[in-house]
């Protein structure tokens, strides 16, 4: 069995259904990234699974770590589980960091909370993971508070307080959306190699299809609220099959052309309250036909690798991009 195993996860807020039966693997040590636009349910299959959604929520289906279902999960467990097995980081480190109290104080409460360290043993654990994470003397900047830190060392102090748990899996949402391009590529780095040095295994969420490629090792690409297409990096960026990872694919800005040759996908997420009756992209899809607006297509395995939702994939001779070709 995989190390995370999802099947059929359903969330529905007030009678809407927003995600529709989500089925992922995740083996140990594996980074995968979830791709796509706003809204279309990233973020809520990680928030249903560590038992974060709102009470008003309807969460069905099933979510299991090395076997055991967090979904229905007593709240206790979900509390052993979050931080110590799975943590997370989000876009925004600014709202999440505590501005009043000095960032070694909170780095060091994950070790306390999950690792039981205190006093000396902590200390000495808390500027270890400073210094893994790359902020530069540790020793002194300790005991400062966040504001007396840059964005992206913001970022990377919330990463160490992600590490303090030791955990298998990091889920990061968005880690690098709030900072500048050069911030960016630097956290990217520092991502990829943690997860290269500790062996836990990644969630990148994002929009960004070359940031996921930078970090991942296959990723996941979602559309109002179900998975279109899953496939290893390489061959996703090779050969996208489902029309909407084309659509991504051309929204990316060519900038070695020297102009942006940006052609974003046309139309709009649709609004969950009301999704078309089948194929939620077929009104943004040029290949859509009457069977793609009667049924919504399951995900299926390709013989060519990979899965894909869509009646009419795109035949793999329509190549796009490498992914060295993508921006960062
Ligand atoms: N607490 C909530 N109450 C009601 N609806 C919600 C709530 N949280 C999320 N949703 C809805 O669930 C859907 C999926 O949201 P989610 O945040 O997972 O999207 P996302 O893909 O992560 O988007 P983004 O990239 O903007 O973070 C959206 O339609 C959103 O409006």
């Amino acid at each position: 069995m995989s190390f995370v195993s999802i099947r059929d996860l359903t969330v529905a807020f007030d009678g809407v259904p927003v995600l529709h039966g989500i089925d992922l693997d995740i083996d140990r040590g594996e980074a995968i990234g979830l791709v796509g636009e706003s809204g279309c349910g990233k973020s809520v299959t990680w928030l249903a699974a560590l038992g974060l959604l709102p009470g008003k929520a309807r969460v069905q289906g099933s979510v299991r770590l090395d076997g055991q279902e967090l979904i229905g999960a007593p709240r206790t467990t979900l509390e052993g589980v979050r931080g110590a097995r799975i943590a997370m980081i989000f876009q925004d480190p600014s709202s999440s960091l505590n501005p009043v109290q000095r960032v070694g104080r909170q780095i060091g409460e994950g070790l306390r909370l999950h690792r039981g360290l205190r006093g000396a043993q902590a200390r000495t654990e808390v500027l270890r993971l400073m210094d893994m994470v790359g902020i530069p003397d540790a020793k002194r900047r300790i005991d400062l508070y966040p504001h007396e830190f840059s964005g992206g060392q913001c970022q990377r102090i919330m990463i160490a307080m992600a590490l303090a748990g030791q955990p298998d899996l990091l889920i990061a949402d968005e880690p690098t959306t709030a900072l500048d391009a050069t911030i960016q590529a630097q956290i990217l780095d520092l991502l990829a190699g943690l997860r290269r040095q500790t062996g836990m295994a990644m969630v990148f969420i994002s929009h960004d299809l070359g940031a996921v490629s930078a970090v991942c090792d296959r990723a996941a690409v979602m559309y109002a609220g179900r998975i279109v297409e899953a496939n290893d990096i390489d061959s996703l960026f090779a050969a996208p099959a489902h029309p909407y990872t084309h659509g991504l694919f051309r929204a990316i800005p060519d900038l070695e052309a020297g102009r942006a040759r940006l052609r974003p996908i046309e139309g709009t997420v649709p609004d969950p309250r009301a999704l078309p009756a089948g194929c939620a992209f077929a009104p943004r899809c040029d290949a859509a036909s009457s069977l793609c607006n009667s049924y919504a297509p399951d995900l299926k395995d390709q013989r060519s690798g990979g899965a894909v939702a869509c009646f009419h994939p795109v035949q793999s001779s329509l190549r796009h991009m490498t992914q060295q070709e993508v921006p960062a």
